[in-house]
């Protein structure tokens, strides 16, 4: 894989008459070209700092910051201006002219790359287009939902044909549909354009729909990364673990104490992959039964992803042989009680 977006060593220190703030501490991330990739953190984990050393919006402190075969750390002011070009940025709060319509916002940074002006007519069609705005090219900002003005923000984003785009929260200020909406458009733009995406959130929710891989953020560093999948299954970290809690079904394990009588397990399966057959064939070749308690499908990325809670019911022997030979088919189990 090629890799996009490389920062090594970086860290940034706030300082100020009475206060040092360590924003970020010596933070190595390899994010590689094509794909989708997150960082999660709690409000001042440094997640908005990080992002914009990315594009040297914020200097930092120390460390090297690449992008493409570029050493943004090495760039003059005016060099970091035309290499920006091709980062595009999307915001929390859009950052629209108010005072300029939708075409007008979108054609901005293509008229400050000296467009020719007939070719920018075009672009913004094209481009007002892929965002799903074609009928509202002439409105103001202000006419706008939540939703569109984040799509006119994207289209502006786009606009100079960025290899990568940054996303700061940029579905924080939107309900839960619109923000399904925007993730959606970001994740097409991914496949058609072939555009690679660094995004920050707070929301777990964010990674598991659009992310291939994610990077879990405090205190100015990065504690725990990898597939999402990986990181969803296997949380290490506590912080990691409230995450991945913030969209998995919560269990009463109180509850459950009471009224189990054997053992609970958590199995996990992706994709297509016919767990039920697979439990019911592995507990019938032992004396135990089984009851299912909870089961939950949602999805990771695209693909289907599950949750099973199921008591076993049976010897410790043959619940244990059950356990090893649902993993060594490939089902993820967790023992739960
Ligand atoms: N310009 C600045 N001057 C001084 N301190 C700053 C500045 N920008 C950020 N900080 C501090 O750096 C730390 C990291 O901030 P940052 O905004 O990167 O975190 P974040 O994870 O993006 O949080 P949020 O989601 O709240 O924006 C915080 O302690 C913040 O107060």
């Amino acid at each position: 894989m090629l890799l996009l977006i490389e920062l090594t060593g970086v860290s940034k220190v706030y300082q100020s008459k009475d206060s040092v703030v360590h924003a970020l501490r010596d933070i190595d991330l390899k994010v590689e070209k094509g794909e989708i990739f997150g960082i999660i953190g709690h409000s001042g984990a440094g997640k908005s700092t990080l992002l914009r050393c990315v594009n040297l919006l914020e200097k930092p402190t120390s460390g090297t910051v690449k992008v493409g075969d570029v050493v943004m750390t090495g760039l003059s002011e005016k060099e970091l201006q035309e290499r920006r070009k091709k980062i595009g940025m999307i915001f929390q709060h859009f950052n629209l002219l108010s005072t300029a319509t939708v075409r007008e916002n979108i054609a901005f940074p293509l008229k400050i790359s000296k467009y020719p002006k007939k070719a920018i007519k075009q672009r913004v069609d094209e481009l007002l287009e892929l965002v799903g705005l074609a009928e509202h090219g002439d409105k103001y900002p202000a006419q706008l939902s939540g939703g569109q003005k984040q799509r006119v923000g994207i289209a502006r984003a786009l606009a100079n044909d960025p290899d990568v785009l940054l996303s700061d929260e940029a579905t924080s200020a939107l309900d839960p549909q619109t923000t399904d909406s925007i993730l959606e458009l970001l994740l097409d733009i991914n496949r058609k354009l072939g555009i690679t995406i660094l995004l920050i959130t707070h929301e777990m929710h964010v990674i598991r729909a659009i992310c291939d891989r994610v990077a879990v953020m405090e205190q100015g560093r990065i504690i725990e990364s990898g597939e999402v999948l990986d990181v969803f299954l296997n949380p290490q970290h506590a912080t990691t673990k409230e995450f991945v809690s913030q969209v998995s079904e919560e269990l009463d394990t109180e509850i459950l104490r009471s009224k189990a009588e054997g053992r609970i397990v958590r199995i996990h399966y992706m994709g297509e992959m016919a767990y039920e057959p697979i439990l019911y064939e592995t507990v019938r070749a032992t004396d135990a039964t089984f009851v299912i308690l909870q089961g939950t499908v949602s999805r990771m990325k695209e693909t289907p992803y599950g949750q099973l809670i199921v008591e076993l019911r049976g010897s410790q022997e043959d619940t244990d042989q059950i356990i090893e030979r649902l993993r060594s088919r490939g089902l993820e189990v967790n023992i739960i009680l």
